[in-house]
């Protein structure tokens, strides 16, 4: 298996260091299970968010091979627009070949103040802009991996740990059952939610919903009303810049939030769901018509990403 080590940013995102290139360049990049597309800031770019980040330069690599195919991928936070190219990429000790990826000419003002270069989608090859070729199917396709499947762990409190492990998932990152649920969708990682409880109650995704499983949002982002069901039901209220916040001394009595996927109960508890700093909650109005399950979540859950069976498996953190 391959182990990629992720950084921790304020627990926010999560992104980890590949190379691109002969000789290689090296960009750090998020690993999101909402996008299917591999792109980097170029040496070409005009962006001020570019000229802030690491540029991979193709005349200085002896394997790069353009093309005039343009690429423009919009995410809900931000948004890129540039050309293909085929290069070497190497990924957590993997040298993946003739990979395609976009050279970003510009970018949404909006990454300047990112950590990270750029992304790198996991989501199946379905919803890749251009149809191109995402990293982990070349990765599989190359006879690289000893399972069609990957795993990620996303680490608490800004701590160092996280990894995403292409290829396999271990026992040391979690205890109990590991649970699978099968996919309702193939393009984002797609599940059915049966319902939203707390206290036994149903509180949200009353009757079923959609939801995706997504390691590049830092949020759990659903319907309006759900959201606002979850508020109330939580006595959050809105303060004076528009937060929806909850007094900070009845987090420790407030009862978890179970998601009920596939017959299994997943509890979020209130110190994952509210911000432990400001006492503001973890939940903001997805913009799609699906619940979108974030870092706020995964973080509770060691998260397996199975194209082999087109299911997750989710088991409790260790
Ligand atoms: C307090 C709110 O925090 C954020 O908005 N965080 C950002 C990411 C942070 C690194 C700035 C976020 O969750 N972005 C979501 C917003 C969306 C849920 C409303 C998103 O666009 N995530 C991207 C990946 C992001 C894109 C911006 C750069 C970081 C990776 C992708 O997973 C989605 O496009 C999937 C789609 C179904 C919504």
């Amino acid at each position: 298996v391959a182990v990629e080590p992720m950084t921790n940013y304020m627990d926010t995102t999560y992104y980890g260091t590949i190379s691109i290139g002969t000789p290689p360049q090296s960009f750090n990049v998020i690993f999101d299970s909402g996008s299917s597309n591999l792109w980097v800031p170029s040496t070409s770019c005009t962006s001020s968010a570019c000229s802030n980040h690491n540029e991979f330069n193709p005349s200085s690599s002896s394997t790069f091979q353009s093309t005039s195919t343009s690429l423009s991928i919009g995410y809900g936070t931000g948004s890129m627009t540039g050309v293909l190219g085929y290069d070497t990429v190497q990924v957590g000790g993997l040298t993946v070949a003739n990979q395609v990826f976009g050279l970003a000419y510009t970018e949404a003002d909006f990454f300047s103040s990112m950590p990270f270069d750029g992304i790198l989608g996991v989501a199946y090859p379905s919803i890749a802009c251009d149809s191109a070729t995402p990293v982990f199917d070349n990765m599989w396709s190359q006879g690289l991996l000893p399972q069609d499947l990957f795993s990620v762990y996303l680490s608490a409190n800004g701590a160092s740990g996280s990894v995403v492990i292409f290829g396999g998932y271990e026992t040391q990152y979690y205890s109990g059952a590991m649970n699978w649920i099968p996919l309702s969708a193939e393009g984002y990682w797609q599940i059915t939610v049966d319902s939203v409880t707390m206290n036994g109650n149903v509180i949200a995704c009353n009757g079923g919903c959609q939801a995706i499983v997504d390691t590049g949002t830092s949020l759990i982002a659903g319907s309006s009303t759900g959201v606002a069901n979850i508020q109330s039901a939580i006595g959050a209220y809105q303060d004076s810049n528009g937060e929806y916040v909850v007094n900070c001394n009845s987090i420790s009595s407030l009862p978890d939030i179970v998601f009920n996927i596939n017959g299994v109960g997943y509890p979020v508890p209130a110190s994952a769901y509210i911000n432990q700093n400001y006492c503001n909650i973890n939940f903001q109005q997805t913009p799609v018509d699906l619940w979108i399950l974030g870092d706020v979540f995964i973080r509770e859950y060691y998260v397996v990403f199975d194209r082999s069976g087109n299911q997750v498996g989710l088991a409790s953190v260790a």
